[in-house]
C-alpha cells in the first residue's frame, strides 16, 4: 500500500436512508487480495487489499441486493479479480471489464458467460497512461457485438476535447461520476452546462450520480455536491445510477462513511420514484435486461 494511501472505513454507519429491496450498487470494485490476484505492474497506486467477501458484507450492511463491479486502473486489463467476484456472486453482480485490444474472443466470451456487461475507457491521467482514441473505437466495435456498453472516466477539462469521440460511439455510454464536475463553479457554470448538454443530446449517454466525497470541497455532509447530482437525477430520470466507489480508492481529504453516502441519496432522488428509478430499474434495465 502507498504510505499516503487512506484504507476505506472500517466500519460504516447504519443507513438513514433505508433503500428499496432490490437496490443495485452500480459502481464499486475489487482490489486483490494482492497474493492471489497481484497488482498491475503498470498501475499508478497500490491499493490496501479490498476483497469480495468485504464488498458483499458492505452490501448486505448498506441494505442492498446486488452490484455492479467495475474493474479498477489498479488491476490494469488483467480482470482476474472481477471475474472470481462475479463467480461468487452469480446473478447478483455484474462486472465492468478493463481489456487490451489483443484480447481474444474466447476471453470476451468467458467474461461475458461470467457477468461482465461493460468495458471501462479511463482518460484519467493521474491513473492511466493514454490510450489512442482508435484503438478505444476498435474495441467499441468488437464489444458491440456481444451487447456490452461503455463506461468512461474522464475529468471536466478534459469533457469538450472528448465529445466527438463520446458521441461517435455505437453503445451506451455510462459516465463515471458526473464527468467531475469542478463544484466550485456552480452548476449554471458553462463547464457543467457542457455536462447536461451532452446528456440532453445524446439518449443513449447516462451518468453515475456518485463520488460526492471525490468532488466536494466543503467535506461531509457534501452540501456543495448535492445540487448537480440532484440535477442530472430530475433531468434524466431513467439515465442516473449509483454507486458507493468502495473501497474509495486515491482519497486524500477524508475516508468516507459508506452510510453516509447512503445518507445522499434521498437529497439527490428526493422522491420514492426517482429513487426507483435511479437505484432498481435503471441498473436493471442496463445490466440484468433479461431480469426487468
Ligand atoms: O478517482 C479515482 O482515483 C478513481 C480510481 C479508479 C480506478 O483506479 O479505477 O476508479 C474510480 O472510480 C475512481
Amino acid at each position: 500500500m502507498d504510505p499516503d494511501y487512506l484504507p476505506f472505513h472500517p466500519a460504516p454507519k447504519t443507513p438513514d436512508f433505508k433503500v428499496p429491496a432490490g437496490a443495485v450498487d452500480a459502481h464499486c470494485h475489487v482490489f486483490g487480495p494482492a497474493d492471489t490476484f497481484p497488482y498491475s505492474p503498470k498501475r499508478k497506486y497500490t491499493p490496501c487489499d479490498a476483497p469480495k467477501e468485504k464488498l458483499f458484507a458492505l452490501r448486505d450492511h448498506l441494505g442492498f441486493s446486488r452490484n455492479v463491479i467495475v474493474q479498477a486502473s489498479c488491476h490494469g486489463t488483467d480482470n482476474a479479480a472481477l471475474v472470481d467476484a462475479l463467480e461468487t456472486a452469480g446473478d447478483l453482480a455484474r462486472g465492468v471489464a478493463v481489456i487490451s485490444p489483443d484480447v481474444s474472443d474466447e476471453d470476451l466470451r468467458a467474461m461475458d458467460a461470467a457477468g461482465v456487461r461493460a468495458v471501462r475507457f479511463n482518460f484519467v491521467k493521474r491513473l492511466v497512461d493514454a490510450t489512442p482514441k482508435e484503438v478505444f473505437l476498435g474495441i467499441a466495435e468488437r464489444i458491440a457485438k456481444l451487447g456490452w456498453h461503455i463506461v468512461v472516466y474522464f475529468e471536466a477539462p478534459d469533457l469538450e476535447e472528448l465529445i466527438p469521440f463520446l458521441e461517435s460511439l455505437p453503445v451506451p455510454i455510462v459516465v463515471d461520476h458526473m464527468g467531475r464536475p469542478d463544484v466550485s463553479k456552480g452548476v449554471d457554470h458553462p463547464d457543467f452546462q457542457r455536462f447536461v448538454d451532452l446528456l440532453a443530446r445524446n439518449e443513449n449517454i447516462w451518468t453515475k450520480v456518485s463520488c460526492p466525497e471525490r468532488l466536494t470541497i466543503a467535506g461531509p455532509p457534501y452540501d456543495d455536491v448535492i445540487p448537480f447530482a440532484r440535477h442530472l437525477v430530475e433531468a434524466f430520470p431513467d439515465r442516473v445510477l449509483w454507486g458507493t466507489d468502495w473501497p474509495h480508492p486515491n482519497m486524500k481529504s477524508h475516508v468516507p462513511d459508506d452510510g453516509q453516502l447512503v445518507d445522499v441519496i434521498p437529497r439527490i432522488a428526493p422522491s420514492a420514484a426517482l429513487q426507483q428509478a435511479l437505484l432498481i430499474d435503471n441498473p436493471m434495465r442496463l445490466y440484468w435486461p433479461d431480469e426487468t
